[in-house]
């Protein structure tokens, strides 16, 4: 996990010990590099909210995409952001000059909200205090931003239908091009189609991603050449062997269909030959107890769903019927062999069913015995987390820059946190002089020191929140220029973290 769950996991999964002491009692994780001692990057070493007690869990689950499998934004994101294009211009009457349009893939971050008819992108607190708001491209001044979404009476919900949260990376290329509509739009107004409106391009341009998706645009070309869009992993396989050897089941639950999933997986878990090559087989399957694909999660956790479940049959990719998963005679074909085929297999492969298919696929008793590993707090956490009460965890890889970035700026942190106690403290200061001067009785000369004093230290107050805010600004624009730290927002957190935060309670 080179890019991502590595954050989370550990640089040498295989590598990493727990060392138990002789009383029963666990000592700290040690998490060791391949070369011994503790030489990991800090971008790559464990951070730690909350434990969990690994002795309680008897399955681990995986997401696949933006999971296990870290595709390449510039690279991936690219294609999804030329695929949609085009259909926005052949499908969807859009002029032809946007086929002219480049992307800057590090330009959107997730945690940020789409207000469709304002055509504004946000970036929130943890309040849902607006804190950076763009027109498109245009930052909003103040005023404007705090005409429009502060000092109201009811505060705004920020959800759907009115807006889209950027929750996943796959939807950094649309939430570009959605700004990019929007200067668009503004600039040559004659030149969208008619009657379109902010609301109406983000619904074109998700309709667009959302073909690119299911049609192929985005899988075949993905298939074609897996290593250009998909980040290599050597740490996977050792990893899932590390959890079998441990007696663990594991399983892999993908949104992905089995054809897509293939592919990934092999290119993820497959042996290199000596040329960089892959062997193009099922051996990846032998890393799993269970998978399932098409499982249109976060529906798949409901546990009362009633949805069929298919077992595939790998080379072929026939869907067979199950009895809740159980394999079936196919009618007027009483050979036995067919029936037995999936029992004898190690890992058996299915589409759709939900989550009670799966714990009596794997003998589960108690949902708090499943870790599932996903990259969507919607789609792949909270549900599971929330209403089922699977152990999970979240894979965020934006973490690894994001910790690395906390580490080299920390003078400049440090300055910071003085500046910010310093305006503190004035403004302690501040605050007791006025009490005193309102409350107290004094001589007509204290009244006067003290007056004379709050004046200067007022004056002080605001040089120094000038020059806090200042700092503050530097230091977020060295995370990203526009969007400033992922997990903070001024000296908040950020919306985004916020999320993280309620899926961890
Ligand atoms: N139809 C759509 N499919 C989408 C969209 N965004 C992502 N995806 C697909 O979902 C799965 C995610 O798989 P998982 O392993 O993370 O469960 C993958 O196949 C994506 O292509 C979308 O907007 N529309
Ligand atoms: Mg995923």
């Amino acid at each position: 996990m080179d890019h991502s769950a590595r954050t989370m996991l550990g640089d040498k999964a295989s590598k990493s010990h727990l060392t138990v002491n002789t009383n029963g009692g666990e000592k700290p994780h040690v998490w060791s590099s391949s070369e011994g001692g503790c030489q990991i990057d800090i971008g790559k070493q464990i951070f730690c909210n909350r434990s969990l007690n690994m002795k309680n869990i008897i399955a681990v689950g995986f997401d696949m995409d933006y999971t296990l499998a870290q595709y390449k934004p510039e690279t991936f994101e690219s294609l999804a952001y030329e695929g949609t294009i085009r259909k926005l211009v052949y499908n969807l009457g859009y002029p032809q000059e946007l086929l002219e349009w480049t992307f800057d893939w590090k330009y959107m971050v997730r945690g940020l909200v789409l207000d469709k008819k304002r055509g504004n992108i946000l970036k929130m607190d943890r309040h849902k205090y607006v804190k950076v708001a763009y027109h498109g491209f245009k930052e909003l001044s103040k005023e404007d931003k705090v005409g429009t979404y502060g000092n109201t009476l009811i505060q705004d919900s920020f959800d759907e239908p009115d807006y889209a949260l950027i929750d996943t990376l796959f939807s950094l290329a649309e939430a570009y091009l959605f700004a990019q509509l929007v200067d668009f739009r503004d600039n040559n107004p004659g030149k969208v189609p008619q009657g379109t409106d902010y609301s109406r391009m983000y619904k074109d341009v998700r309709a667009a991603v959302d073909l690119c998706h299911r049609d192929g645009t985005l899988k075949q070309m993905v298939a074609k050449n897996p290593k250009r869009y998909i980040n290599e992993d050597t740490s996977i396989v050792p990893m899932l062997k590390m959890l079998r050897a441990s007696g663990r089941s594991t399983f892999l639950v993908t949104n992905s269909l089995w054809d897509y999933t293939n592919i990934v997986m092999n290119f993820l878990c497959a042996s290199r030959t000596s040329d960089g090559g892959i062997t193009c087989n099922f051996d990846w399957l032998q890393y799993f107890d269970v998978v399932i694909t098409g499982s249109a999660k976060p529906g798949f956790f409901h546990e009362g769903k009633h949805a069929n479940i298919f077992e595939v049959e790998t080379e072929s990719g026939m869907l067979l019927n199950t009895d809740n998963g159980t394999p079936m005679p196919q009618v007027g074909n009483t050979s036995p062999k067919v029936l037995l085929k999936g029992l004898n297999k190690s890992c058996r492969v299915f589409q759709g069913g939900s989550v009670g298919h799966l714990h009596k696929l794997l003998s589960i008793e108690s949902s708090s015995q499943v870790l599932y590993v996903g990259d969507h707090i919607y789609g792949d956490i909270l549900r599971s987390k929330k209403v089922l009460g699977w152990r999970t965890m979240l894979v965020v890889p934006e973490l690894e820059r994001e910790v690395e970035l906390l580490w080299e700026l920390r003078d400049m942190r440090k300055q910071l946190r003085l500046l910010r106690n310093e305006r503190d403290l004035v403004e302690d200061q501040i605050h007791h002089l006025k009490w005193a001067l309102k409350f107290e009785s004094l001589r007509n000369d204290e009244k006067q020191k003290m007056t004379s004093a709050v004046g200067e230290l007022e004056s002080h107050r605001d040089q120094v929140r000038l020059a806090h805010q200042q700092a503050q600004w530097e230091c977020h624009q060295k995370f990203h220029k526009i969007w400033g730290q992922l997990m903070k927002t001024g000296y908040q957190n950020s919306h985004f973290a916020h999320q993280m935060g309620l899926t961890m309670a």
